[in-house]
Protein backbone atom coordinates (compact mmCIF):
# COMPACT_ATOMS: atom_id res chain seq x y z
CA UNK A 1 0.00 0.00 0.00
CA UNK A 2 2.86 2.12 -0.77
CA UNK A 3 0.86 5.12 -2.46
CA UNK A 4 -2.37 4.72 0.61
CA UNK A 5 -2.36 5.65 4.40
CA UNK A 6 -4.55 4.56 6.77
CA UNK A 7 -6.00 7.50 8.87
CA UNK A 8 -8.57 8.44 11.08
CA UNK A 9 -11.09 10.98 10.01
CA UNK A 10 -14.06 12.04 12.78
CA UNK A 11 -17.09 10.80 12.04
CA UNK A 12 -15.80 7.72 9.29
CA UNK A 13 -13.98 6.01 11.80
CA UNK A 14 -10.65 4.64 9.66
CA UNK A 15 -9.75 5.95 6.10
CA UNK A 16 -7.42 5.58 3.36
CA UNK A 17 -6.10 8.47 1.88
CA UNK A 18 -3.35 8.96 -0.84
CA UNK A 19 0.39 9.52 0.59
CA UNK A 20 1.09 10.72 -2.84
CA UNK A 21 -0.50 12.33 -6.03
CA UNK A 22 -2.42 9.60 -7.57
CA UNK A 23 -2.42 8.68 -11.98
CA UNK A 24 -5.75 7.46 -13.09
CA UNK A 25 -5.96 3.61 -13.15
CA UNK A 26 -2.95 3.20 -10.92
CA UNK A 27 -3.05 -0.31 -8.70
CA UNK A 28 -3.40 1.02 -5.37
CA UNK A 29 -3.92 -2.49 -3.77
CA UNK A 30 -3.92 -5.77 -3.59
CA UNK A 31 -5.10 -8.36 -1.74
CA UNK A 32 -5.77 -11.53 -0.56
CA UNK A 33 -8.77 -12.63 1.65
CA UNK A 34 -8.15 -13.66 5.20
CA UNK A 35 -11.47 -15.98 5.13
CA UNK A 36 -13.73 -16.89 1.80
CA UNK A 37 -16.95 -18.85 1.24
CA UNK A 38 -19.30 -19.65 -0.74
CA UNK A 39 -22.37 -17.82 -1.21
CA UNK A 40 -24.55 -20.70 -2.79
CA UNK A 41 -27.64 -22.27 -0.53
CA UNK A 42 -26.85 -25.32 1.54
CA UNK A 43 -30.17 -26.61 1.19
CA UNK A 44 -32.19 -27.25 -0.26
CA UNK A 45 -30.13 -28.99 -2.83
CA UNK A 46 -30.04 -27.85 -6.34
CA UNK A 47 -32.45 -30.33 -8.41
CA UNK A 48 -30.78 -32.29 -11.35
CA UNK A 49 -32.65 -29.79 -14.20
CA UNK A 50 -32.01 -26.73 -12.23
CA UNK A 51 -29.15 -24.45 -13.84
CA UNK A 52 -26.79 -23.85 -10.86
CA UNK A 53 -23.03 -22.48 -11.23
CA UNK A 54 -19.94 -24.82 -9.39
CA UNK A 55 -17.27 -23.13 -8.21
CA UNK A 56 -14.09 -24.19 -6.98
CA UNK A 57 -14.67 -24.71 -3.15
CA UNK A 58 -11.02 -23.24 -2.95
CA UNK A 59 -10.19 -20.61 -5.36
CA UNK A 60 -13.76 -20.49 -6.81
CA UNK A 61 -12.81 -20.30 -10.17
CA UNK A 62 -15.99 -21.74 -11.79
CA UNK A 63 -16.04 -25.57 -12.38
CA UNK A 64 -17.44 -27.47 -15.36
CA UNK A 65 -20.82 -29.09 -15.32
CA UNK A 66 -19.68 -32.42 -14.21
CA UNK A 67 -16.89 -32.67 -11.36
CA UNK A 68 -14.65 -35.74 -11.52
CA UNK A 69 -15.00 -37.53 -8.30
CA UNK A 70 -11.13 -37.56 -8.16
CA UNK A 71 -11.27 -33.41 -6.81
CA UNK A 72 -14.18 -33.68 -4.52
CA UNK A 73 -14.14 -34.16 -1.14
CA UNK A 74 -13.67 -37.43 0.18
CA UNK A 75 -16.26 -37.06 3.01
CA UNK A 76 -19.31 -34.68 1.80
CA UNK A 77 -20.70 -33.23 -1.47
CA UNK A 78 -20.48 -30.25 -0.71
CA UNK A 79 -17.26 -29.27 -1.79
CA UNK A 80 -15.49 -29.80 -5.29
CA UNK A 81 -12.15 -28.66 -6.31
CA UNK A 82 -10.74 -27.45 -9.58
CA UNK A 83 -7.06 -29.13 -8.84
CA UNK A 84 -5.51 -31.78 -6.55
CA UNK A 85 -3.93 -29.33 -5.03
CA UNK A 86 -6.95 -26.90 -4.34
CA UNK A 87 -8.33 -29.70 -2.71
CA UNK A 88 -5.47 -30.64 -0.57
CA UNK A 89 -5.30 -26.91 0.63
CA UNK A 90 -8.79 -26.68 1.49
CA UNK A 91 -8.45 -30.24 3.29
CA UNK A 92 -5.47 -28.63 4.93
CA UNK A 93 -7.46 -24.85 5.92
CA UNK A 94 -10.64 -24.03 4.61
CA UNK A 95 -12.70 -27.46 4.67
CA UNK A 96 -10.86 -28.73 7.86
CA UNK A 97 -13.20 -32.33 9.08
CA UNK A 98 -14.78 -29.92 11.60
CA UNK A 99 -16.10 -27.77 8.63
CA UNK A 100 -16.85 -30.68 6.64
CA UNK A 101 -18.71 -32.27 9.44
CA UNK A 102 -20.49 -28.77 10.33
CA UNK A 103 -21.79 -28.31 6.76
CA UNK A 104 -23.17 -31.74 6.43
CA UNK A 105 -25.44 -30.76 9.96
CA UNK A 106 -26.21 -27.68 8.38
CA UNK A 107 -27.57 -29.31 5.40
CA UNK A 108 -29.74 -31.86 7.05
CA UNK A 109 -31.17 -28.99 9.59
CA UNK A 110 -34.63 -27.94 8.26
CA UNK A 111 -33.31 -25.15 5.52
CA UNK A 112 -32.97 -21.51 6.39
CA UNK A 113 -33.33 -18.62 4.33
CA UNK A 114 -31.15 -18.06 1.65
CA UNK A 115 -29.05 -15.01 3.69
CA UNK A 116 -29.27 -16.77 6.88
CA UNK A 117 -27.97 -19.65 5.27
CA UNK A 118 -25.01 -17.79 3.80
CA UNK A 119 -24.40 -16.46 7.48
CA UNK A 120 -24.10 -19.80 8.72
CA UNK A 121 -21.77 -20.76 6.12
CA UNK A 122 -19.48 -17.61 7.27
CA UNK A 123 -19.72 -18.27 10.74
CA UNK A 124 -18.47 -21.93 10.36
CA UNK A 125 -15.74 -20.29 7.78
CA UNK A 126 -14.80 -17.67 11.00
CA UNK A 127 -14.99 -20.26 14.08
CA UNK A 128 -12.55 -22.37 11.43
CA UNK A 129 -10.18 -19.96 11.14
CA UNK A 130 -9.83 -19.17 14.73
CA UNK A 131 -8.16 -22.65 14.82
CA UNK A 132 -6.35 -22.63 11.43
CA UNK A 133 -5.08 -19.13 11.97
CA UNK A 134 -5.04 -17.41 14.99
CA UNK A 135 -3.47 -14.00 13.63
CA UNK A 136 -5.83 -13.86 11.02
CA UNK A 137 -8.97 -14.61 13.20
CA UNK A 138 -7.59 -11.65 15.43
CA UNK A 139 -7.15 -9.38 12.30
CA UNK A 140 -11.24 -10.23 11.32
CA UNK A 141 -11.16 -9.06 15.25
CA UNK A 142 -10.38 -5.85 14.57
CA UNK A 143 -12.24 -4.96 12.01
CA UNK A 144 -15.12 -2.61 12.51
CA UNK A 145 -18.37 -3.61 13.66
CA UNK A 146 -19.80 -5.13 17.31
CA UNK A 147 -22.88 -5.96 18.41
CA UNK A 148 -24.39 -4.97 21.83
CA UNK A 149 -26.11 -8.10 22.74
CA UNK A 150 -26.90 -10.79 20.51
CA UNK A 151 -30.27 -10.46 18.68
CA UNK A 152 -32.53 -13.44 17.86
CA UNK A 153 -31.42 -14.28 14.60
CA UNK A 154 -27.43 -14.44 16.03
CA UNK A 155 -28.32 -16.55 19.17
CA UNK A 156 -30.57 -18.94 16.58
CA UNK A 157 -27.26 -19.01 14.06
CA UNK A 158 -25.38 -19.66 17.22
CA UNK A 159 -27.00 -22.74 18.53
CA UNK A 160 -26.72 -24.21 14.81
CA UNK A 161 -23.01 -24.01 14.48
CA UNK A 162 -22.07 -24.53 17.83
CA UNK A 163 -24.08 -28.08 17.53
CA UNK A 164 -20.71 -29.48 17.01
CA UNK A 165 -17.86 -29.12 19.61
CA UNK A 166 -15.92 -26.06 18.55
CA UNK A 167 -12.71 -26.66 17.07
CA UNK A 168 -9.60 -25.95 19.86
CA UNK A 169 -8.51 -22.75 19.81
CA UNK A 170 -7.63 -19.82 22.32
CA UNK A 171 -11.01 -18.13 21.60
CA UNK A 172 -14.23 -20.45 22.14
CA UNK A 173 -17.68 -20.14 21.08
CA UNK A 174 -19.87 -17.59 22.63
CA UNK A 175 -23.07 -15.82 21.30
CA UNK A 176 -21.23 -12.73 21.64
CA UNK A 177 -18.47 -13.53 19.51
CA UNK A 178 -21.23 -14.94 17.08
CA UNK A 179 -23.29 -11.46 17.15
CA UNK A 180 -19.97 -9.62 16.72
CA UNK A 181 -18.28 -11.69 13.82
CA UNK A 182 -21.40 -10.96 12.10
CA UNK A 183 -21.57 -7.47 12.70
CA UNK A 184 -17.76 -7.37 11.63
CA UNK A 185 -18.77 -9.59 7.99
CA UNK A 186 -21.67 -7.13 7.47
CA UNK A 187 -19.61 -4.38 7.31
CA UNK A 188 -16.53 -5.88 5.66
CA UNK A 189 -17.66 -8.55 2.76
CA UNK A 190 -16.97 -8.24 0.02
CA UNK A 191 -18.41 -9.97 -2.71
CA UNK A 192 -16.72 -12.18 -5.76
CA UNK A 193 -19.95 -11.97 -8.35
CA UNK A 194 -20.82 -15.09 -10.91
CA UNK A 195 -19.91 -14.60 -14.38
CA UNK A 196 -21.77 -11.88 -15.64
CA UNK A 197 -24.87 -12.27 -18.05
CA UNK A 198 -27.03 -9.58 -19.48
CA UNK A 199 -30.28 -11.31 -18.86
CA UNK A 200 -29.51 -12.56 -15.59
CA UNK A 201 -29.99 -11.36 -12.04
CA UNK A 202 -26.93 -9.82 -10.39
CA UNK A 203 -25.41 -12.47 -7.86
CA UNK A 204 -22.66 -13.62 -5.89
CA UNK A 205 -20.44 -16.43 -5.77
CA UNK A 206 -18.81 -15.91 -2.76
CA UNK A 207 -17.81 -13.26 -0.08
CA UNK A 208 -14.57 -12.22 1.07
CA UNK A 209 -13.10 -10.34 4.03
CA UNK A 210 -10.24 -8.44 2.62
CA UNK A 211 -8.22 -6.92 5.31
CA UNK A 212 -6.73 -4.06 3.86
CA UNK A 213 -9.81 -3.64 1.51
CA UNK A 214 -11.70 -3.48 4.62
CA UNK A 215 -10.51 0.44 5.63
CA UNK A 216 -12.41 1.75 2.32
CA UNK A 217 -14.90 4.43 3.66
CA UNK A 218 -18.04 4.76 1.10
CA UNK A 219 -18.24 7.67 -1.30
CA UNK A 220 -21.47 7.54 -3.76
CA UNK A 221 -19.00 9.07 -6.84
CA UNK A 222 -16.12 7.10 -5.96
CA UNK A 223 -12.66 7.79 -7.35
CA UNK A 224 -11.49 4.16 -6.60
CA UNK A 225 -13.14 0.81 -8.06
CA UNK A 226 -12.27 -2.64 -7.40
CA UNK A 227 -11.63 -5.63 -9.85
CA UNK A 228 -10.98 -9.50 -9.63
CA UNK A 229 -10.39 -12.01 -12.16
CA UNK A 230 -11.42 -15.01 -10.45
CA UNK A 231 -12.17 -16.87 -13.64
CA UNK A 232 -8.52 -16.06 -14.76
CA UNK A 233 -6.77 -19.14 -15.98
CA UNK A 234 -3.06 -17.19 -15.00
CA UNK A 235 -3.81 -16.10 -11.57
CA UNK A 236 -1.24 -18.35 -10.13
CA UNK A 237 -3.49 -19.55 -6.97
CA UNK A 238 -4.39 -15.68 -6.05
CA UNK A 239 -7.78 -16.40 -7.95
CA UNK A 240 -9.57 -14.65 -5.02
CA UNK A 241 -7.52 -11.23 -4.66
CA UNK A 242 -8.75 -8.27 -5.57
CA UNK A 243 -7.16 -5.14 -6.85
CA UNK A 244 -8.59 -1.71 -6.12
CA UNK A 245 -7.37 0.93 -9.15
CA UNK A 246 -8.01 4.84 -8.96
CA UNK A 247 -10.77 5.72 -11.97
CA UNK A 248 -8.93 9.19 -12.40
CA UNK A 249 -6.22 11.10 -10.98
CA UNK A 250 -6.00 12.09 -7.29
CA UNK A 251 -4.30 14.28 -5.23
CA UNK A 252 -2.29 13.62 -2.42
CA UNK A 253 -3.99 13.74 1.10
CA UNK A 254 -7.41 12.98 -0.61
CA UNK A 255 -9.58 10.24 0.91
CA UNK A 256 -9.72 7.22 -1.80
CA UNK A 257 -13.08 5.51 -1.45
CA UNK A 258 -15.15 2.70 -3.32
CA UNK A 259 -18.67 3.11 -3.80
CA UNK A 260 -20.69 -0.29 -1.31
CA UNK A 261 -22.89 -0.73 -4.31
CA UNK A 262 -23.78 0.31 -8.49
CA UNK A 263 -23.46 3.78 -8.97
CA UNK A 264 -26.89 4.20 -10.34
CA UNK A 265 -28.70 3.88 -7.42
CA UNK A 266 -31.09 6.88 -6.78
CA UNK A 267 -30.75 8.99 -3.60
CA UNK A 268 -33.23 7.29 -1.56
CA UNK A 269 -31.84 3.14 -2.35
CA UNK A 270 -28.56 4.31 -1.29
CA UNK A 271 -29.21 6.18 2.04
CA UNK A 272 -31.61 3.01 2.88
CA UNK A 273 -28.55 0.97 2.46
CA UNK A 274 -26.04 2.53 3.77
CA UNK A 275 -28.09 2.96 7.50
CA UNK A 276 -29.32 -0.54 7.62
CA UNK A 277 -26.56 -2.14 5.84
CA UNK A 278 -23.53 0.35 7.16
CA UNK A 279 -25.16 1.97 9.83
CA UNK A 280 -24.36 5.48 8.62
CA UNK A 281 -26.00 8.57 7.00
CA UNK A 282 -23.86 9.25 3.53
CA UNK A 283 -22.86 13.02 3.15
CA UNK A 284 -20.98 13.04 0.14
CA UNK A 285 -20.49 15.59 -2.17
CA UNK A 286 -23.33 13.82 -4.47
CA UNK A 287 -25.61 13.06 -1.81
CA UNK A 288 -25.88 16.80 -0.67
CA UNK A 289 -26.81 17.95 -4.26
CA UNK A 290 -29.65 15.25 -4.55
CA UNK A 291 -30.76 15.29 -0.85
CA UNK A 292 -32.02 19.12 -2.51
CA UNK A 293 -34.10 17.52 -4.95
CA UNK A 294 -35.70 15.27 -2.67
CA UNK A 295 -36.73 18.57 -0.88
CA UNK A 296 -37.24 20.30 -3.76
CA UNK A 297 -39.19 17.95 -5.63
CA UNK A 298 -40.90 15.85 -2.81
CA UNK A 299 -39.16 12.66 -4.88
CA UNK A 300 -36.10 10.61 -5.38
CA UNK A 301 -34.45 10.81 -8.72
CA UNK A 302 -34.78 8.51 -11.59
CA UNK A 303 -32.54 5.83 -12.71
CA UNK A 304 -32.36 6.97 -16.03
CA UNK A 305 -29.40 8.77 -16.85
CA UNK A 306 -31.18 11.94 -18.90
CA UNK A 307 -33.77 11.92 -16.28
CA UNK A 308 -30.87 12.60 -13.58
CA UNK A 309 -29.18 15.40 -15.80
CA UNK A 310 -32.94 17.21 -16.56
CA UNK A 311 -33.78 17.15 -13.04
CA UNK A 312 -30.64 18.77 -12.80
CA UNK A 313 -31.43 21.69 -14.87
CA UNK A 314 -35.18 21.81 -13.74
CA UNK A 315 -34.24 22.60 -9.72
CA UNK A 316 -32.04 25.15 -10.49
CA UNK A 317 -29.34 24.49 -8.37
CA UNK A 318 -27.42 27.82 -7.42
CA UNK A 319 -24.14 26.19 -7.66
CA UNK A 320 -23.69 25.22 -10.79
CA UNK A 321 -20.37 23.30 -10.29
CA UNK A 322 -22.49 20.93 -8.04
CA UNK A 323 -24.24 19.08 -10.78
CA UNK A 324 -21.55 18.62 -12.96
CA UNK A 325 -19.30 15.93 -11.18
CA UNK A 326 -22.11 13.36 -11.14
CA UNK A 327 -23.75 14.24 -14.69
CA UNK A 328 -19.89 13.26 -15.97
CA UNK A 329 -18.76 10.81 -13.78
CA UNK A 330 -22.14 8.96 -15.27
CA UNK A 331 -20.75 9.63 -19.10
CA UNK A 332 -17.30 8.76 -18.19
CA UNK A 333 -16.86 5.61 -15.68
CA UNK A 334 -20.31 4.17 -15.99
CA UNK A 335 -20.43 1.00 -18.02
CA UNK A 336 -23.14 1.08 -21.08
CA UNK A 337 -24.06 -2.65 -21.35
CA UNK A 338 -27.45 -4.01 -20.50
CA UNK A 339 -27.62 -5.22 -16.62
CA UNK A 340 -24.07 -4.55 -15.95
CA UNK A 341 -23.98 -0.68 -13.88
CA UNK A 342 -20.47 -1.31 -13.23
CA UNK A 343 -17.40 1.59 -13.27
CA UNK A 344 -14.85 1.76 -15.35
CA UNK A 345 -11.11 2.49 -14.85
CA UNK A 346 -8.28 3.09 -17.10
CA UNK A 347 -6.25 0.00 -17.27
CA UNK A 348 -3.15 0.75 -15.40
CA UNK A 349 -0.68 3.43 -17.40
CA UNK A 350 2.60 1.95 -18.36
CA UNK A 351 5.71 3.93 -18.09
CA UNK A 352 3.95 6.56 -16.50
CA UNK A 353 1.66 6.64 -19.73
CA UNK A 354 -1.82 6.86 -18.76
CA UNK A 355 -4.25 4.50 -20.36
CA UNK A 356 -6.79 5.67 -22.74
CA UNK A 357 -8.68 2.01 -22.43
CA UNK A 358 -11.08 1.57 -19.74
CA UNK A 359 -12.21 -1.23 -17.99
CA UNK A 360 -15.49 -2.74 -16.78
CA UNK A 361 -15.23 -4.28 -12.90
CA UNK A 362 -18.44 -6.00 -13.48
CA UNK A 363 -18.35 -7.24 -16.80
CA UNK A 364 -14.89 -6.60 -17.73
CA UNK A 365 -15.78 -4.95 -21.30
CA UNK A 366 -12.82 -3.17 -22.57
CA UNK A 367 -13.53 0.33 -24.42
CA UNK A 368 -11.52 3.17 -25.70
CA UNK A 369 -12.20 6.34 -23.32
CA UNK A 370 -14.46 8.12 -25.82
CA UNK A 371 -14.26 11.40 -23.85
CA UNK A 372 -11.00 12.35 -25.25
CA UNK A 373 -11.65 15.09 -26.95
CA UNK A 374 -9.45 16.92 -29.42
CA UNK A 375 -9.83 21.21 -29.39
CA UNK A 376 -12.87 21.22 -31.91
CA UNK A 377 -15.02 19.18 -29.24
CA UNK A 378 -15.13 16.16 -31.60
CA UNK A 379 -14.05 12.76 -30.53
CA UNK A 380 -10.17 11.44 -31.35
CA UNK A 381 -11.51 8.25 -31.70
CA UNK A 382 -13.92 9.10 -34.02
C1 LIG B 1 -15.63 -1.32 5.45
S1 LIG B 1 -15.67 -0.29 6.85
C2 LIG B 1 -14.64 1.04 6.37
C3 LIG B 1 -13.54 1.34 7.38
C4 LIG B 1 -14.04 1.88 8.71
N1 LIG B 1 -14.17 3.34 8.64
C5 LIG B 1 -13.10 1.50 9.85
O1 LIG B 1 -12.81 2.32 10.70
O2 LIG B 1 -12.70 0.33 9.91
C6 LIG B 1 -17.32 0.32 6.72
C7 LIG B 1 -17.74 1.28 7.83
O3 LIG B 1 -17.04 2.52 7.73
C8 LIG B 1 -17.89 3.61 8.04
N2 LIG B 1 -18.06 4.45 6.83
C9 LIG B 1 -17.82 4.09 5.55
N3 LIG B 1 -18.05 5.09 4.70
C10 LIG B 1 -18.47 6.13 5.43
C11 LIG B 1 -18.89 7.47 5.12
N4 LIG B 1 -18.92 7.89 3.85
N5 LIG B 1 -19.26 8.27 6.15
C12 LIG B 1 -19.25 7.82 7.44
N6 LIG B 1 -18.86 6.57 7.80
C13 LIG B 1 -18.48 5.73 6.82
C14 LIG B 1 -19.22 3.01 8.47
O4 LIG B 1 -19.21 2.84 9.86
C15 LIG B 1 -19.20 1.66 7.78
O5 LIG B 1 -20.01 0.71 8.42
Amino acid sequence: MSSMAVAEIEGRGRALVASKPLKAGEILLRDSPILIYSALPLNPPPLPHQHHHHYCSNCFKSLPPSIPSAVSCPSCSLAHFCSPTCRSTALASSHTPWVCQSLRLLRSSPPLPHDRQVQARFLVAAYNLSAVSPSDFRTLLSLQGTEESPDAAARLLHSLVSSLPPPASEFGFSPELTAALLAKDKLNAFGLMEPFSEDGERSVRAYGIYPNASFFNHDCLPNACRFDYVDASDAGGFNTNIIVRAIHDVPHGREICLSYFPVNLNYSERQRRLKEDYGFTCACDRCKVEANWVEEEGEAMDEDDDEVMEDEEDVGIEEEENDFPHAYFFLRYMCERKNCWGTLAPLPPVNGAPSSVMECNVCGTLKNDEVTMDGDGDSLEG
